[in-house]
C-alpha cells in the first residue's frame, strides 16, 4: 500500500518537474527592515492580469530540486516499506530519518480514510473533480485561493454546512463546490461526500496555482449537524496575537511549525482592507498606523484602501476582533451577501511581497521560534513545499467523520448562502 501510493506521489512530482517557477510566499512575512529593497517593483503587480500571474506562480522552486526531492520522498517511501513491519517501529524510522514522506504520516494518524476509497463506487471520482476544476480555474483562478480558504474554514470547524455562520457566509468557493458535486451526482448519485469533494477539489486547486502535487487518502462522510456557534467562536481573527492563533491552531493538534506552513497558503489571494484598516489609520487605537509599517508600504497600502470610518472605528459589534472572518459590514448590514458585494476594497496578500498585511500573519514574527520557520520557509522553497503539503493533508483530515459516523449529501448547494 504504502510503496504504491508513493510509486503515484512519484509519478505525480515528476510530471511536473518541468515546470519554471516562481516562490512567492516568502517575503510576505520579511522584517520591515528588508521591505524597502523591493518598492520599486511593486507597481507591476497592481492590475488584474499581474495578479492572476502571480496566483498562478503560487508556491514553489526551481525544478532542478523539485525533481531530486521528489526521487528521495519516493525511495524514502519504498525502503521505508520493505524494513518495517509495524507501526511503532514506522513511527521510529519516521523520527530518524530526515525524508519523512507525507503518505506515512497520513498512514499512521489517518487510518479510516483510504487511498481508493472510490475504486468500485465512483471510479471516475477524481477525474470529474479534476477536469471541472481545471475548466473553471481557467476562467476564474481566484477559485484556488477560495477553495484553500474554504477548505480551512471547513475543515477547523469540523462540517460543512454552516450555513447560518456568518464568517462562512462570504467564503467565496462554495459555489464551485456544489457544482462539481452536481456533476459527480451525474455519475455516481449519492456516492461522493461533499467533504471529500472538497478536499480533492483544494488538492487540485493547490496544484493548478503552481503549487505541488499530493495524494489524499479519502472516505470523508458529511457531517449530520451544524456547528455555528463553533463557526463563530473558533476562526481566528486577522487581529489575533501570536498566542491566540497559536492556542486555536495547537487545540487541534498543529504545532507552531505547522502552523507557519498553513499561513503560507497567505501567499495567494486576496483580503479585504477592512481586516487590515486599523493598521493603516488607527493601530491599536493609538490614532496612528502600526509602527511595524514602514513609510512606504504604509503608503501603499493608504492608496489601496482609503480611510473608512466605520473601518477604523471601534467595531459595533463586541465579537468582532475576536471571531470574524469577513468584513464587519457583512456582520451588520450585508448580512447573508457575498463579499464581493462589499464596497470595500480589496488588495492581493502577497501585495509586494513584504511584510504580512494582516496583523496576524505580520505576528509571525513575534517570536523567535515562528520567526526561525518563517525565514525557514522563505530561504527554502522546497522545505516550504513539503512541510505546506503535509499540514494540509492533516487539515483536509482533521476530525473526519467516515462510516456511518456521517452521511453523504446529495446536494452540497444547502449550504450556499443564498438559497
Ligand atoms: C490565523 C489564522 C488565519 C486568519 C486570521 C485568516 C484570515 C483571513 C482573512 C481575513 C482573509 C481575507 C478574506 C477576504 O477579505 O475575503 C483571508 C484570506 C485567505 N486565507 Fe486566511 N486566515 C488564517 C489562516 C488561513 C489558513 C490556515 C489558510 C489555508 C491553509 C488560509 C487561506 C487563505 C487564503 C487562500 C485566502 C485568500 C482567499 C481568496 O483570495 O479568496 N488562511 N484569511
Ligand atoms: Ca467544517
Amino acid at each position: 500500500m504504502i510503496s504504491a501510493s508513493g510509486g503515484v506521489l512519484m509519478r505525480r512530482l515528476l510530471a511536473s518537474g518541468g515546470r519554471q517557477r516562481t516562490f512567492i510566499l516568502t517575503r510576505v512575512h520579511a522584517s520591515p527592515g528588508e521591505r524597502t529593497r523591493e518598492t520599486n517593483r511593486k507597481d507591476e503587480r497592481r492590475d488584474e492580469p499581474q495578479r492572476r500571474i502571480s496566483e498562478m506562480n503560487f508556491f514553489i522552486s526551481a525544478s532542478l530540486a523539485f525533481f531530486v526531492l521528489s526521487i528521495y520522498t519516493a525511495h524514502y517511501i519504498v525502503e521505508l516499506h520493505k524494513t518495517t513491519k509495524d507501526s511503532a517501529e514506522r513511527d521510529f524510522v519516521s523520527k530518524t530519518s530526515l525524508y519523512v514522506s507525507i503518505e506515512e504520516e497520513e498512514d499512521v494518524s489517518y487510518s479510516p480514510l483510504q487511498q481508493d476509497y472510490y475504486r468500485d463506487s465512483c471510479p471516475s471520482a477524481e477525474r470529474i473533480i479534476r477536469k471541472a476544476l481545471k475548466e473553471i480555474y481557467k476562467a476564474r483562478p481566484s477559485i484556488a485561493p477560495s477553495l484553500i480558504r474554504l477548505l480551512f474554514h471547513d475543515c477547523f470547524i469540523e462540517t460543512s454546512s454552516e450555513k447560518e455562520a456568518p464568517p462562512n457566509l462570504s467564503l467565496k468557493g462554495l459555489d464551485v463546490i456544489a457544482f462539481i458535486k452536481s456533476e459527480l451526482e451525474n455519475t455516481c448519485p449519492g456516492v461522493v461526500s461533499c467533504a471529500d469533494t472538497l478536499a480533492l477539489a483544494t488538492k487540485e486547486a493547490v496544484s493548478l496555482a503552481g503549487g505541488p502535487k499530493y495524494s489524499l487518502r479519502i472516505g470523508r462522510k458529511d457531517s449530520l449537524v451544524t456547528f455555528k456557534d463553533i463557526a463563530q467562536r473558533e476562526l481566528p481573527s486577522p487581529h489575533a496575537t501570536l498566542s491566540e492563533i497559536l492556542a486555536r491552531f495547537a487545540s487541534r493538534g498543529f504545532s507552531p511549525q505547522e502552523t507557519v506552513s498553513l499561513l503560507g497558503a497567505h501567499s495567494i489571494g486576496i483580503t479585504h482592507c477592512t481586516f487590515f484598516q486599523d493598521r493603516l489609520y488607527n493601530f491599536s487605537g493609538t490614532g496612528k498606523p502600526d509602527p511595524e509599517l514602514n513609510t512606504g508600504f504604509l503608503q501603499e497600502l493608504k492608496s489601496k484602501c482609503p480611510f473608512s470610518a466605520s473601518a477604523s472605528s471601534p467595531s459595533p459589534c463586541p465579537d468582532t476582533a475576536s471571531a470574524p472572518s469577513l468584513p464587519a459590514s457583512d456582520y451588520h448590514t450585508n448580512y447573508g451577501l457575498s463579499s464581493e458585494n462589499q464596497i470595500d476594497g480589496t488588495i492581493d496578500l502577497s501585495f509586494n511581497n513584504e511584510g504580512g498585511v494582516m496583523f496576524s500573519d505580520q505576528q509571525l514574527m513575534a517570536s523567535e521560534e515562528t520567526e526561525t520557520w518563517v525565514r525557514a520557509y522563505a530561504s527554502d522553497p522546497l522545505l516550504f513545499q513539503r512541510d505546506f503539503i503535509k499540514s494540509m493533508v492533516k487539515l483536509s483530515s482533521y476530525h473526519v467523520l467516515t462510516g456511518p459516523l456521517g452521511q453523504v449529501r446529495t446536494n452540497c448547494s444547502k449550504v450556499l448562502p443564498l438559497n
